[in-house]
């Protein structure tokens, strides 16, 4: 088993009357993608802020690699790459330029320095524009850089805080594709986001958070199963709607069966598995199809039966 670049136990964090973090606990090996998906508010910046030690916590525990991470312990800071929201470039250097002054505020050597730029350029796809300045840049290549930023000193622990937010469709893939990379290489990865598309597709495990509790948390996989739906297939179809229903809800993965507005709505366990043989047997009913829905739960329906909340308010 892959050992624990990150755990946190029983974190704290309380402002005036909020209490922003509540008991929040959790860890992530080498390799895995954890997310922290949560509305605004929910607490994912505070919780983070603690983890790589940039805010005191009121109580718990946080450890990097093993030892205890506090807000003073500097050597425990270059175990994590941390990537804020906030963007934190000089907009009259170049991409080149702002990545080789974050190297040598790493103490780094110049011959280290600028094998990690490029690497770091590579990692992020803006080597083709590195030499261009940084105000000329569009707003997701500036987040791409910000990222390229937290990975000069080669972190075990790369902690993103909505990286994609607000970026175009371009440089939301390649920060997609980066953190990916970046996990296949062994890297450590906390990803904070608001988009469920996003933390299906990178994290091998999410925590869903709300009011500064973690309320459940599992493989994407997991949680779909956890809320206990089923798959929804809608048709539409030539013939008496109500014929066809009854040609297929004697079928073993059929659920339940109706009509409604002229559709056919079919709630099934496994919609890909269980649809040729649905379409077979309208098709032996006499009926031709002629539109297939297919729905399935997803982590935005056990965000939603969990918080009662949507992901984005
Ligand atoms: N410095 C602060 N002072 C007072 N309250 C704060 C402070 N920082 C955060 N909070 C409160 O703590 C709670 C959690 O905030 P936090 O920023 O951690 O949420 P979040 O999940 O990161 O939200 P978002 O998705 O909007 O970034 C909120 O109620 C927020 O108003």
């Amino acid at each position: 088993m892959a050992a624990d670049v990150m755990v946190c136990k029983g974190l704290h964090k309380r402002y005036g009357d909020v209490v922003a973090v509540d008991d929040v606990g959790f860890r992530i090996a080498e390799g895995e993608t954890y997310g922290l998906l949560g509305p605004n508010g929910a607490g994912k910046t505070t919780t983070i802020s603690m983890i790589v030690g940039i805010l005191e916590r009121d109580a718990g525990e946080v450890l990097l690699c093993g030892r205890d991470h506090t807000v003073n312990d500097v050597a425990g800071k270059a175990l994590v790459g941390y990537v804020p929201q906030e963007l934190a470039l000089y907009p009259d250097l170049t991409g080149r330029e702002n990545l080789r002054f974050f190297a040598s505020l790493y103490g780094l050597a110049r011959g280290a320095a600028k094998a990690r730029v490029a690497e770091a350029l590579e990692v992020i796809g803006l080597a083709d524009r590195a030499k261009d300045l940084v105000k000329e840049y569009s707003g997701g290549m500036k987040r791409r850089l910000n990222i390229g930023l937290g990975l000069l000193h080669r972190p075990r622990l790369l902690v993103l805080d909505e990286p994609t937010a607000g970026v175009d469709p371009q440089s939301r893939n390649a920060i997609l594709e980066s953190v990916e990379r970046l996990a296949g290489e062994g890297i450590g990865v906390l990803y904070t986001t608001h988009y469920m598309e996003e933390a299906e597709r990178l994290c091998d495990r999410v925590g869903i958070i709300d009011l500064g509790r973690l309320q459940a948390e599992g493989t994407p996989h997991e949680l779909v199963g956890m809320v206990g739906e089923h798959d929804r297939i809608t048709f539409t179809a030539d013939g008496d709607p109500a014929e066809v229903v009854r040609a297929l809800e004697g079928l073993p993965a059929v659920r339940q069966a109706g009509t409604r507005d002229g559709v056919i709505d079919l709630l099934v366990d496994d919609a890909p598995a269980v649809l040729p043989r649905l379409l077979e047997a309208a098709s032996r009913a006499g009926t031709a199809v002629r539109s297939v829905e297919v729905r399935r739960p997803n982590l935005e329906s056990v965000f939603l039966h969990l918080t009662g909340k949507a992901l984005r308010d």
